[in-house]
């Protein structure tokens, strides 16, 4: 069956196009992100879900998203995407980080002239017959200081217009290096100093608990007197009752919103304040940034489903469409070997440790690290996938290391997982042979060769004559046909395991018959 992909925004056609040839089917349903219970209703049906701002990707609808493999956002603002939940769930999140930068810096600089000029109500009174030549005393920018708070992508596409339009550029924006700002030509700054000297500011950092108001009363009262402000990140960056009163006591010369704190925003307060103009969600929205976010998404979004290439997401790390069928060989490996640790425990792993030998440990093994996480919560968490087990490890205490080196055995590849347990450790590595297939390596100290099977017997017991004989014995009894039989001892004499393919289940019967057998430690089943 093909992947299926809901598209629930208006999003450019080019979309469907690039999901088409993909092979992958697109339903194009734009009024579903506005409804969120027609939303939640429609959901289970889709492997991936492409948005723009207003479908709300709340964690109601993804308790339905049975089906639902990623969540791809054609723009950048991931903030309608409840994103612990769609990791819980093992979803992907990704966007499109670039695509609409220039776009909507633009209209920054397009609302800036806006205010400066009065454009908008100098345009309504013509209009109206009115010529109101001396109504409308705009004041120049060139000499003028933008204070930019958040100096990303946008921000620093903003402060170079402005620069090219002779203002002086202040930045705040604690993630900004000193020789960056050098290279863009802007004045780093903290926010106070920006607060006091700047003519007009310009809002582009996301919205997080750190940002949220951080244009608040108190910020707003540090302002100079006539400053002009400017919003086109996301409505929760400014304290919109405060910016009300600011502009009302002429404090705030005027204000451009493109974001509102609720949205769609049909009657904001703000709006009955002359020396305010307003946009609905416009500063992504040009034919070019449209045509180019909704292309790169549905590539991000089919090379995921149909290759399991990541890209731009903001919830698992980056595999290339080269890297990829390399890694899903080491993918299948990590996750059985996880599997199997997950399977042989018998109490809690506190601590996992990767470790990445030879050729593999120059991959992107953080992927790996999360497969072999995910099969070993597997037996006690059925859901569980690479993209969530991180984030289940967390939430239960138990922490994950990585270890990448130099080859050190005569594997070209080795990949070694150590849970550390109360029982004590276990340890199991194996790598990938030339046929493609994940093989089983070492148990503990203890050489095997063993490749994975769907029905599993893998038993501890002491190296004594007769064990095998008894053990065939006892399948051969119950009719239980073995396919393949991998041993191994540390010493003559010593401990010795044995994992052993069968076709179809194992009796219960069976197994507690193999566990009386003489000398036998421990003999369960596994599944892989
Ligand atoms: N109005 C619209 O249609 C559009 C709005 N946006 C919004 O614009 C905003 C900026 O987007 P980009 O520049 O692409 O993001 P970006 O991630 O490239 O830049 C954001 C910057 O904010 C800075 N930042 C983070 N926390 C900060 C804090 N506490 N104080 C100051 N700076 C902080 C970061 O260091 C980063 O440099 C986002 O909120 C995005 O959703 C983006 C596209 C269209
Ligand atoms: O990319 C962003 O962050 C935006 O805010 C653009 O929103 P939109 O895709 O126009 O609904």
């Amino acid at each position: 069956m093909p992947p299926r992909v809901l598209i629930s925004d208006s999003l450019s056609p080019a979309a469907v196009e690039i999901f088409r040839l993909r092979g992958i089917e697109a339903d194009f349903e734009p009024s579903l992100g506005k409804d969120k219970d027609r939303l939640a209703a429609a959901i289970a049906a889709y492997d991936g879900l492409a948005i723009r701002s207003a479908t709300r990707v709340t964690a109601d609808v993804l308790a339905r998203a049975d089906r639902l493999k990623v969540v791809g956002r054609a723009g950048i603002g991931v903030d309608n995407v409840d994103i612990p939940a769609a990791t819980a769930k093992g979803v992907i999140v990704m966007n499109t980080p670039s695509g609409n930068s220039v776009t909507t810096a633009e209209h920054a600089i397009a609302l800036m002239f806006a205010l400066a000029r009065d454009i908008p109500a100098a345009d309504a009174s013509t209009k109206r017959g009115r010529w109101e030549k001396n109504r409308f005393l705009g004041v120049e920018i060139a000499g003028k200081t933008l204070g930019v708070i958040g100096c990303g992508n946008i921000g620093a596409i903003v402060a170079d217009r402005a620069l090219g339009l002779k203002m002086r550029v202040l930045a705040f924006d604690p993630f900004l290096t000193e020789e960056r700002a050098q290279a863009i030509g802007v004045e780093k700054v903290d926010l106070d100093d920006l607060l006091a000297r700047a003519d007009v500011i310009s809002l582009h950092t996301p919205l997080n608990a750190q940002t949220r108001n951080i244009l608040s009363a108190e910020a707003l009262a540090k302002t100079r007197r006539g400053v002009r402000i400017i919003n086109c990140a996301r409505g929760g960056l400014v304290d919109e009752a405060a910016l009300r009163r600011a502009l009302e006591d002429g404090h705030v010369g005027g204000a451009a919103l493109d974001v509102f704190a609720v949205e769609p925003a049909i009657d904001n307060p703000l709006f009955a304040l002359e020396n305010v103009v307003c946009t609905p969600h416009l500063g992504a929205s040009t034919a070019e940034a449209q045509e180019k976010v909704a292309l790169q998404i549905a590539e991000q979004m089919s090379d995921y489903l149909t290759r399991g290439a990541v890209s731009n997401a903001v919830n698992f790390p980056s595999i290339s469409a080269e890297e990829a069928p390399r890694l899903a060989p080491f993918v299948a490996l990590a996750e059985k070997l996880g599997l199997l640790v997950g399977q042989i425990a018998r109490c809690g792993v506190d601590t996992l440790s990767v470790t990445f030998e030879g050729a593999i440990a120059r991959e992107k093994t953080k992927a790996l690290t999360a497969a072999a996480l995910a099969g070993m919560l597997r037996p006690i968490l059925d859901s569980v996938n690479p993209v969530s087990a991180p984030a289940i490890a967390k939430e239960r205490g138990l922490s994950v290391d990585e270890v990448s080196r130099a080859a050190q055995s005569d594997y070209e590849s080795l990949v070694t997982l150590v849970a550390k347990t109360r029982d004590g450790d276990i340890k199991v590595a194996g790598t990938v042979f030339h046929d493609g297939k994940p093989r089983l390596l070492r148990i503990g100290e203890i050489n095997v060769d063993a490749e994975f099977a769907p029905s599993m017997i893998y038993t501890e017991n002491e190296d004594r004559p007769g064990y095998i004989g008894r053990f065939a014995g006892a399948l051969g009894e119950s009719q239980v046909n073995i396919a393949t039989f991998a041993l191994g001892r540390d010493r003559p004499g010593g401990r010795a395991v044995a994992l052993v393919a069968i076709d179809g289940p194992l009796p219960e019967a069976t197994l507690a018959e193999l566990r009386a057998l003489p000398g036998v430690k421990q003999a369960i089943t596994l599944k892989f």
